[in-house]
């Protein structure tokens, strides 16, 4: 199923429309029950620490403690005082079923830490507000210093980790470091992306059965499943043939960096072209004889003529493309047929000369030099750089990264898997050549633009299991025909969840070019 992204002015938006509809009591249950069920399937042995800060988070942490109990496991509860209604409510529930709750201060801590095999930290969720005030900050600090000592302690946290800002990639030292997340209706922005991400350890989306609708209304993006990406995917005939599969063009290639032009091309051809010409400025490598190479010496004026030939049904433009990238990317606009821009024609002063079926491909550095930013607050919030990105260039934006953030007219996207192996040369050129292929086999641009993000991540995953941290960009190329055939395996599967869950994930297909 889709999973969403909720901001943490979101969950609030839900969080209140439950309060409204006197829901919140049956979510919160939900949640921390959900917390003590994964906890205890995930690890099993130890006495179990709950701390409960003051707010809803707190309130988990005590549904958990009576559920944990329920399964037979040991638990002490330290926690912060309370106004909260449900959190007091939950408290009182403990109490009911003998549950003792001790005050939490630096000397309980330290005493609880002692018999402890796993912490839950439900101090701080989506109400935190940085920066952590001190007292806190050092009970946090003691719950780090306890985790390090020995290889076995875990901590399990709700929600997301305490002194996490759930809007930002960024951390702060004094952010817990959990083993595990478990996270409620949907992924928070910081369990995503950057160091934040990394901060969460294993994350266990819960989406919740009260009421999902209001999620999605109030979802600042979508992260759809493997078999809803593979309901974009084209499905070919028996009868099909090189013209009926896409024919691309791959326009980029200067002296000394013509092996990017290469590797979109080779990309294109693995993500299933019918037919890839290059047209590069110098003589490109060799890499394979199913590419057409055109060598252009005097550009750009022979590729202003290429613009009167029969067109290709998708182009790529930008991979090493050199300083003339501008101008061509430019005449490749105004051509008007599905474009991909990467690389060298991710040019500022292009912002405005594209058109609705363009997808620009951006890093964040590339990002931040578009919106005329800093790089680090790109990187601090990608959905919301990718979508002020989509609002300045027009067309789809992927804010490429792991995991890459797909902006389109309708919303976000925010893609799945990868490999940190990935983080080599050449991967952004291999994933233009994907996308080109994609929008040539008449996928629609948003369409194009998930699918062939999952595609790549999906082929990097199959080349990390072999290859590791040493991957490159050709071994990603290599397994994209694999990577293919292991989504289309889900495809029935994905197009039942969408049709029944009425999600729109982009409008998809738009059936193969005559
Ligand atoms: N959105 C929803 O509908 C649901 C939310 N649930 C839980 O509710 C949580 C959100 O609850 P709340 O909005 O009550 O907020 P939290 O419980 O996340 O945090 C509020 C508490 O943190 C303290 N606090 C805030 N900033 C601080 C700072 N800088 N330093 C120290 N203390 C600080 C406040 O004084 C307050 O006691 C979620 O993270 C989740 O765990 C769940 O019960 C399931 C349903």
């Amino acid at each position: 199923m889709t999973a969403f992204v909720l901001s943490p002015q979101g969950a609030r938006r839900v969080d209140e429309r439950l309060e409204r509809a006197g829901l919140l009591d049956l979510a919160m249950e939900e949640a921390g029950r959900g917390v003590a069920d994964v906890l205890h399937a995930h690890y099993p042995g130890g006495r179990v620490l709950l701390l409960a800060g003051g707010g809803a988070n707190g309130g988990d942490a005590f549904v958990a403690a009576r559920h944990l109990q329920v399964l037979g496991r040991d638990v002490d509860v330290l926690a912060l005082p309370s106004t909260h209604p449900l959190t007091r409510l939950n408290r009182r529930r403990w109490r009911s079923v003998g549950g003792e709750t001790g005050l939490l201060s630096p000397r309980s801590l330290r005493r609880a830490l002692a018999g402890a095999g796993v912490v839950v930290d439900g101090l701080l969720g989506t109400g935190f507000t940085p920066p952590v005030r001190p007292a806190l900050a050092q009970w946090l600090a003691q719950v780090q210093r306890w985790r390090e000592q020995r290889a076995d302690r875990r901590v399990v946290a709700i929600d997301l980790p305490s002194g996490l800002d759930a809007a930002s990639s960024e951390v702060t030292d004094e952010v817990v470091q959990a083993d595990h997340t478990v996270t409620f209706m949907g992924w928070k922005p910081a369990l995503l992306f950057g160091a934040a991400a990394a901060r969460a350890g294993q994350v266990t989306l819960l989406p919740l059965r009260v009421v999902p609708e209001w999620v999605q209304e109030h979802a600042q993006a979508t992260r759809p499943s493997d078999p809803e990406v593979a309901a974009l995917l084209p499905v070919r005939r028996a009868d099909a043939h090189k013209g009926s599969a896409g024919r691309v063009w791959i326009v980029g290639g200067h002296p000394g960096t013509t092996g990017a032009a290469a590797m979109a091309g080779v990309g294109a051809l693995r993500a299933g072209a019918g037919l890839v010409t290059i047209h590069s400025l110098a003589e490109v490598p060799l890499v394979t004889p199913e590419l057409m190479v055109r060598r252009h010496p005097d550009w750009p004026a022979t590729l202003l003529e290429l613009g009167r030939s029969p067109l290709p049904g998708a182009l790529a433009v930008g991979m090493g493309l050199g300083p003339e990238a501008a101008a061509v990317a430019r005449a490749a606009l105004s051509w008007n047929v599905p474009t991909v821009l990467d690389a060298d024609a991710l040019q500022p002063e292009l912002a405005g000369a594209g058109h609705d079926r363009c997808i620009w491909t951006p890093h964040p550095g590339e990002a931040a030099r578009l919106l005329g930013v800093d790089t680090r607050e790109v990187a601090r919030d990608p959905l919301m750089a990718a979508r002020a990105l989509q609002s300045r260039l027009g067309g789809v934006v992927v804010l490429k990264g792991g995991p890459s953030v797909v902006a389109h007219p309708a919303g976000l996207s925010v893609s799945r898997g990868g490999h940190p192996g990935m983080a080599s040369a050449g991967m952004g050129d291999t994933l233009s050549g994907v996308l080109a292929a994609l929008l040539g086999q008449g996928l629609d641009t948003p369409g194009a633009a998930i699918a062939g993000v999952r595609l790549h991540a999906r082929a990097g995953e199959r080349a990390g299991a072999r290859h590791g941290y040493g991957l490159i960009a050709s071994d990603v190329a290599g397994e994209l025909g694999g990577a293919w055939a292991d989504l289309l395996a889900d495809r029935e599967a994905g197009i039942q969840a969408c049709r029944s869950a009425g999600v729109m994930l982009a409008s998809g297909h738009a059936g193969p070019p005559e």
